[in-house]
Parts: C-alpha cells; sequence; structure tokens
C-alpha cells in the first residue's frame, strides 16, 4: 500500500481554542435527514409507503425538523412531499425541509413542491471546497459564490409566491465544508446572509457538513469555534453541523462541534446515509441521556425503532451498533459477567436496605452504560454463556432467570461442568440447557434418605435459598424443623446458611446441601415449596451422587420442570429475578 499518495490534512490555526473545556449541558436542535440523505444512499431508495413508516416513526420519536427529500430529484420524492402536506400528516411543532442544489429550475419545482405547507424550510447547497470547484464546477471562487448567491435570491424569488401561506425557512449549506478554507466559507456565507437579511422573526441556519470526513474531529471542532466568533448577526444564525462518518469519528465530531458552538445536528437514525454514513442520531441522543441531559426524543422502545429503520433501508443494524444492537447489554465473558452479578447484587442489597425503588436508584453498574430497560430491552440477555465465562455468569444466570442463589462452593463446581459442556460443544450454550444440566446433575430424585450412613458421613452445611424475607423467630423455627426432620433420619447438619437478601418475596425455597460423605464432598439440590421438604431432597439428592442411593429410589435424572420466567418490570427487582423458582415439583 502506497501511503504517498495521500497527504495529511491541514490543522487550522487557532490557538486560543475554548472548546476543549466545554461542556455540553442542553440537547441541540436535531434535524433528521433519514428520508434525504439517508434516502439518496439506499440501493432501493424507499417506497413512498416506507417512507411514510420512517416519518411517523421519526415524529413519534419527536424530531421537530425533518428533511423529507430532494424534490427536484424524482416524482416520487415530489409526490412524497405533496403527500404528506395534502394528507395534512405534518404535525404543527414539526418543520419540514426540502433540500435543492443552486440551480433555477431545480429551485422552483422545490418551492413549488411546498405549497400548502404551513411551515417549511428549503435548504439550498453548492460545494464551496477549492478541488470541487476546480473539478466539478471549473469555477473560481467569486463564481462559486455566485452560485450561492444566484440560487438564494431564485429561492427568494419563488417563495413569494407562497407569501402568507407558508412560514417559509431557509438554510444554506456550502457543500465540503470540512475541506473548504475557512474565511471562504465565511465569505460565502456572509454573501448569502446578506441577501437574506436575517434578523429577529427571521432566522437562517447555516449548515456545515463534514461532507467527506478526512480529519479528526479537534480539527473540524476548531473550525466550528472560529465561525461562531466570524459570523455576523449570530444571534439570528442557528449554527448547524451535519457530520458523515468515514474516519469512523462522526460521533465525536459533532459531539466536539457542539462544544464549539453548534447548536443543531443533522444525521440519521443508526447512521444511515451516504458512504459509511451520516452521524447516528441514536447514538448521539442516547450519549446525552447517559450524561443526564434529555435528548427531547423517546428512545424507549429501541428494538421498535431499530426494527422500522431496518425495515424502512432494508439494512440491517450491526448487532455492535451502540445502544440499540442485539448485543450491546450482552457480556459472554467470566469477568464482565461476575462484576455485573456483583453489581446487580449491590443495588439488590441497597434496596432492601433502603426501601428505594432500584428503577429510579442511580445507575452505576459495570460493563453497561446504561439501564437496558430505559430503552425498553430486559435483562434477560445481559449474561450469554460460552467457553469464555465464568461461575460468576453461571451464578448470575441461574439467580436472575430461575431464581436459584448457588453457594460460592457451588458455583465453582457446577462452573467446571458447565466449561467440560462447552469445550465439548462450542458457542453459546443456552440458558435452557445450563439449568437442565444443574438439575440433572445436583437435584438428582431421591425420596427418602434413609441410606444416609450416619457413621460414615454428615451435612457439613446446608444452604438455605429462598427464606431470607425474615431475619427474626420464623428464621429460627424454620432452621430448627430443617434440623429436626433431618435428625429423625439420622442426620447432623452442622451450619445453615442463609442466601439472598432479606425482604425478598420468594414462592419456592431451593436448599442446597454440602455434604462430607466417605471422606468426600458431595452437593445435593432440593427445590420445594416448603424448606423441610426442600432440604430433605437436597441431602437425599447428595446421597444419591455419592453413590448411596436407596434401593427404593428411582435411578436417573429426575424429569425436568417446567421453568416460570418473570421479568422484572421498571418496579421490579433490578436483576428481574423471579419469584418463583421452579413450578411444580
Ligand atoms: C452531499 C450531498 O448529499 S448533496 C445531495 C445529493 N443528492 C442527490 O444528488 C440526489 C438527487 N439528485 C438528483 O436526482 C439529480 O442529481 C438531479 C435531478 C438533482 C440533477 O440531475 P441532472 O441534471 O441529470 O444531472 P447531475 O446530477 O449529473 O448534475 C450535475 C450537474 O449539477 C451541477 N451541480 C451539482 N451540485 C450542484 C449544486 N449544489 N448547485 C449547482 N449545481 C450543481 C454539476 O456541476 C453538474 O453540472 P454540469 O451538468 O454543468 O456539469
Ligand atoms: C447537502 C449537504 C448538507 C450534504 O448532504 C453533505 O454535505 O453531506
Amino acid at each position: 500500500m502506497d501511503t504517498s499518495r495521500y497527504a495529511a490534512f491541514p490543522p487550522v490555526p487557532l490557538d486560543d481554542r475554548t472548546w476543549p473545556a466545554a461542556t455540553v449541558t442542553a440537547a441541540p436542535r436535531w434535524l433528521s435527514t433519514d428520508l434525504r440523505d439517508g434516502n439518496q444512499a439506499l440501493a432501493a431508495p424507499m417506497s413512498p409507503e416506507r417512507k411514510l413508516v420512517m416519518f411517523d416513526l421519526l415524529v413519534a420519536m419527536g424530531y421537530k425538523e425533518i428533511e423529507v427529500g430532494f424534490p427536484a430529484a424524482s416524482r416520487d420524492d415530489h409526490d412524497f412531499v405533496r403527500m404528506i402536506i395534502e394528507q395534512d400528516r405534518i404535525p404543527d411543532d414539526v418543520r419540514v425541509s426540502v433540500l435543492v442544489q443552486a440551480r433555477d429550475e431545480l429551485i422552483e419545482r422545490t418551492v413549488e413542491s411546498l405549497r400548502g405547507a404551513p411551515r417549511a424550510t428549503v435548504h439550498l447547497y453548492n460545494a464551496t471546497s477549492p478541488y470541487f470547484r476546480r473539478t466539478v464546477f471549473g469555477t473560481d471562487r467569486d463564481e462559486c459564490k455566485d452560485m450561492a448567491v444566484h440560487g438564494t435570491q431564485v429561492m427568494m424569488k419563488y417563495a413569494e409566491r407562497l407569501l402568507g401561506t407558508c412560514d417559509l425557512g431557509f438554510q444554506y449549506s456550502p457543500e465540503h465544508f470540512s475541506d473548504t478554507e475557512p474565511d471562504f466559507a465565511l465569505e460565502v456565507c456572509e454573501a448569502v446572509m446578506d441577501l437574506w437579511q436575517p434578523g429577529p422573526g427571521r432566522p437562517i441556519i447555516l449548515n456545515f457538513p463534514t461532507t467527506v470526513e478526512r480529519s479528526t474531529p479537534n480539527v473540524f471542532a476548531d473550525r466550528i469555534e472560529w465561525l461562531n466568533r466570524n459570523l455576523s448577526r449570530r444571534e439570528h444564525v442557528c449554527l448547524s453541523v451535519h457530520p458523515h462518518n468515514d474516519r469512523g469519528t462522526g460521533v465525536a465530531t459533532a459531539e466536539l462541534a457542539l462544544l464549539a458552538g453548534a447548536e443543531r445536528i443533522e444525521g440519521c437514525l443508526f447512521g444511515n446515509g451516504e458512504r459509511a454514513g451520516n452521524v447516528c442520531l441514536v447514538t448521539l441522543g442516547l450519549n446525552l441521556y447517559t450524561q443526564g441531559v434529555d435528548p427531547g426524543i423517546d428512545f424507549s422502545d429501541i428494538d421498535h425503532v431499530r426494527r422500522t429503520v431496518e425495515y424502512c433501508n432494508g439494512i440491517p443494524v450491526h448487532p455492535r451498533h451502540p445502544y440499540g444492537g442485539d448485543l450491546v447489554y450482552t457480556a459472554f465473558s467470566g469477568s464482565h459477567q461476575d462484576a455485573i452479578k456483583k453489581g446487580f447484587d449491590t443495588v439488590e442489597r441497597e434496596a432492601a436496605r433502603t426501601g428505594a425503588d432500584p428503577s429510579r436508584m442511580p445507575w452505576r453498574m459495570p460493563y453497561l452504560p446504561l439501564d437496558p430497560q430505559d430503552v425498553g430491552r430486559t435483562y434477560e440477555a445481559i449474561v450469554r454463556i460460552s467457553s469464555q465465562s465464568g461461575k460468576g455468569g453461571l451464578a448470575y444466570l441461574m439467580s436472575a432467570r430461575y431464581g436459584l442463589d448457588l453457594p460460592r462452593a457451588l458455583q465453582i463446581e457446577f462452573a467446571r461442568h458447565v466449561q467440560a459442556l462447552a469445550d465439548a460443544e462450542g458457542g453459546e450454550i443456552a440458558p435452557d440447557r445450563i439449568r437442565d444440566a444443574f438439575l440433572r446433575e445436583y437435584a438428582v430424585a431421591s425420596a427418602d434418605i434413609p441410606a444416609f450412613p450416619e457413621a460414615a458421613g454428615t451435612v457439613t452445611a446446608l444452604h438455605i435459598d429462598g427464606e431470607g424475607f425474615d431475619p427474626g423467630p420464623r428464621r429460627t423455627d424454620t432452621v430448627r424443623a430443617v434440623r429436626s426432620a433431618l435428625a429423625e433420619r439420622g442426620v447432623r447438619v452442622r451450619v445453615v446458611h442463609h442466601l439472598g437478601p432479606a425482604g425478598r418475596e420468594r414462592e419456592e425455597v431451593a436448599v442446597y446441601a454440602q455434604c462430607g460423605l466417605d471422606g468426600r464432598t458431595f452437593w445435593g439440590a432440593g427445590i420445594a415449596r416448603d424448606v423441610v421438604s426442600a432440604a430433605l431432597a437436597a441431602v437425599g439428592a447428595a446421597v444419591a451422587r455419592a453413590g448411596l442411593r436407596h434401593p427404593a429410589a428411582p435411578a436417573g435424572p429426575p424429569p425436568l420442570p417446567e421453568v416460570e420466567r418473570r421479568h422484572a418490570g421498571r418496579s421490579g427487582h433490578p436483576a428481574g429475578r423471579p419469584r418463583r423458582v421452579i413450578a411444580g415439583r
């Protein structure tokens, strides 16, 4: 590869820049150009029906400025604009805009397409960079400026036809601004403003694109800060940016531009658009949200947004796309899963201690910058198990999905079984298979435990999972009942542990018995509606696993139970744990 064919981008001389110390405290004005820049980049542009689906989505999400097309481009584009106007589909608080080149015949048709709209914006553009001046237009600087001025004149002439019926706004973009000499971009914009005469009640939008993103975002921010300082009539100018994503830094470009004084951002949902796309409005909006700034856009059902965008564009959204991809709230790796489990446990403890509603507590969670429930996702897919997972992830999954809080030593032992399964099979292991593996291995059917060899074994520890609701006398009674039920069968229990925090409601109890038998340790699990039955089953299972099965006990694994999954609602348990562990036992 020959790097000598490429040149580094020139920096902007701005030594007293202030944007690095700025912070963003309010959302900018957003413009969705899904129906224009997004649409023009599709191999198969949207049909009128898909355009309408996209338009309705954008309106429902709360976008107030929507570029609805390039009416002079095609009959479809023109007719769509006519349709939403004639069918009165544009809400009162939404302003549509249409794009046009600085060419007389196109401008007339474009302005005409807006007839009957109560408010709209005409967006005029021409490229201003030296390369385009030379190669595409064959003009010098003055001629290039004249294109913009003439286009504005023509636009204003035709706009008179809409006088009194339409509140017509005006937007001008020096296309390829990021490759244009800043002083020339300013000169062109000033000439356009001299004609339009922005003032009170007559604003102008000046929109500065990185038509092709070719520099780092700081260079663009310097350019925006320079413009912000040098544009005249600044209070009547809405300084807008239109970042593309050729270097993969469209989001950073937009965010630094905001720090530098931009007030409006144009982009597309999930970053559709020419080449590597326009800047992604979902990412920008939710980046603000996770800083505590209201983006003013409804992202509460991100999967609906994603599915609709995929339908309209005919392009799938990458599973790792920020905030909306299928996998972005999922951890496969062990240490991530372990930290997430500990994070949820902390929330649960804190909620139990303070009585706070977990869904209203400040969000702080390892590896999850956003609460998935805020965008309509559940906690179910946070942890998925593969060969990269460890005991923490397993423990989370067993707890969050099946209500089984395994003691640490059992987590470690069970993780080895699952690892062996993952090594043997490769790929992901579905949660239900993990649950089944657990039950098959540890909840071995054993109706009774008369074979427990009094002299040879003892129950080293019983872990009661699900009786955590009562730290007081009832808990003591429970322990007493369990001990005496086992004692009747000649089984001594050394220690009883309670798992799970106080305050958790459960319909079933799981007991995990750690038994020392014949000099080795065997775990067994029992799940039942009462703690005594669960404890007997757990000890029985441990005995059976040790090979000390009572002759009358049924051999083999128990029938697999149905699992009732309950996802916590927004006010539910942060980990979405089911109240009932396993039904039908
Ligand atoms: C960065 C952006 O996304 S800008 C938006 C781009 N979007 C689109 O192009 C989609 C819609 N466009 C179209 O459908 C077509 O290009 C049309 C209908 C507008 C025009 O089509 P045509 O007239 O057949 O020609 P074509 O697209 O090739 O036009 C190129 C001509 O326009 C000129 N031109 C290009 N941009 C501009 C502009 N902003 N202002 C004035 N003239 C321009 C070119 O110099 C060229 O002129 P030439 O024919 O004298 O060499
Ligand atoms: C018309 C302008 C704003 C544009 O789409 C671009 O430069 O990318």
